[in-house]
């Protein structure tokens, strides 16, 4: 028996949800840039889920449905308020609010294939207000209910700022939660679907999937780069930084992929969005910063930018809070664990693969006594 560091190009799974081929990535067999360029956020929750698109009505009724379920219990609120707010990531407080929505839900514990789905429902439609309501809960502001008359891209930002958002703004919000909804089988929705295969809850999974996406070499990465350009402060700064990093071995946030060779096809959808953004707010360094970090490592290394690097100065252009870049990125991508839970209930096996061990051999029990 031997290992795969990293399980590396091992197909664990079949899925219909969405596909990484050639560096072409696809939901539900619609290209990502098609998409991209197309489609609202709940056109793509409906594609990930059913996969196939809605028609009118049924976009109307999944609207309609997150929209209804959006607002989270007054004990979720009053929950935050007792943490430790300056000690609190936001990825933390949102690990903890989604399994404690768990606890308010009725049917959490109920397996069938509808409760399920309205689980999913209700958990997609909620997340945003979570991250939002933490936000600002955190800066002794008042939470903000959702509105039943906006987008999910619209009323994220409504309930962050208590300000209805521009359509620029809208825009970028949209393309970032199409762009990072689902994405095979990535290491948050693996630990999804290993939760859940146990016929453990979709709480379970989508708590586990969040504690997995927290982490610097994946979702974490987003927050990482803009720690990263900050540190680089102008332009001049880049090509120091970036070589001293280099020379050292260390790692560069959001370059780099397990999967993709050429490119992240998501990276420049962003990088648009972000050189759009920083051209209506005039304050273009950010941009230009991330443009000369990718000229420099692309200059050294075979390392294309990944779906982290542009959406971190897209968000900081929007005005949002730096630690909230990868809780963003978790109220998109909880449709693809969702759709990925679902899947996995639908054609269940536990997922239980076997490790190669490495440890020392025939040992003999020596009483505690006589040990060293
Ligand atoms: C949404 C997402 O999760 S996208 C990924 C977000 N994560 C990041 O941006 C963090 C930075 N990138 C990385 O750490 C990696 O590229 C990962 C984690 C994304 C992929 O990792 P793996 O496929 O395991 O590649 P691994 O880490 O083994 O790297 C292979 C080689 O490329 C180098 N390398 C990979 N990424 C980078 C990077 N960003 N900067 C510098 N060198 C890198 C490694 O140092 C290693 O070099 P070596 O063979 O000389 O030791
Ligand atoms: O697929 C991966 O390994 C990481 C990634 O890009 C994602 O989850 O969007």
């Amino acid at each position: 028996m031997t290992s795969t560091s990293g399980l590396e190009g091992i197909v664990a799974t079949t899925s219909a949800v969405s596909s990484i081929i050639d560096d072409t990535l696809t939901y539900a067999g619609y290209n990502i840039d098609d998409l991209a360029e197309n489609a609202s956020f709940e056109e793509v929750v409906y594609l990930l889920w059913h996969q196939k698109l809605p028609n009118v009505d049924q976009l109307n009724e999944i609207k309609k449905q997150l929209a209804e379920n959006a607002k989270i219990p007054q004990q979720v609120i009053d929950h935050f308020k007792t943490y430790p707010i300056n000690n609190v990531h936001p990825m933390a407080a949102l690990r903890t609010a989604v399994s404690l929505l768990g606890l308010f839900d009725d049917e959490a514990d109920v397996m069938d294939t509808e409760a399920n789905y309205r689980k999913a429902i209700r958990l997609q439609a909620q997340l945003p207000t979570v991250v939002s309501t933490f936000a600002r809960i955190r800066k002794g502001l008042d939470p903000v209910e959702p509105r039943t008359d906006l987008s999910m891209a619209a009323n994220f930002l409504f309930t962050l700022t208590a300000q209805e958002p521009n359509e620029v703004a809208v825009e970028a919000m949209n393309k970032a939660l199409v762009l990072h909804a689902d994405h095979e089988l990535n290491a948050s929705t693996f630990t999804a679907r290993v939760c859940v295969a146990t016929l453990s809850d979709v709480y379970s999974g989508i708590t586990a999937a969040i504690g997995a996406l927290k982490g610097p070499l994946h979702g974490g990465a987003n927050e990482a780069v803009m720690k990263m350009l900050t540190e680089i402060g102008k332009v001049e700064n880049a090509e120091s930084y970036i070589n001293e990093k280099l020379n050292n071995k260390e790692k560069i946030m959001g370059f780099g992929h397990r999967v993709y060779r050429q490119g992240d096809p998501r990276a420049k959808h962003l990088k648009e969005m972000s050189e759009k953004l920083s051209k209506i707010t005039g304050e273009s360094k950010w941009y230009e910063i991330s443009t000369k970090v990718e000229e420099l490592v692309t200059a050294q290394k075979p390392l294309p930018p990944n779906v982290d690097f542009y959406s971190a100065s897209m968000y900081h252009s929007l005005g949002i809070d730096h630690d909230l870049f990868t809780p963003i990125f978790a109220v998109s991508r909880v449709s693809g664990w969702l759709a990925h839970i679902l899947e996995q209930y639908d054609n269940n096996r536990l997922i239980r693969p076997r490790a190669e061990y490495v440890g020392p051999d025939k040992q003999i029990y020596i009483p505690l006594e006589l040990r060293g």
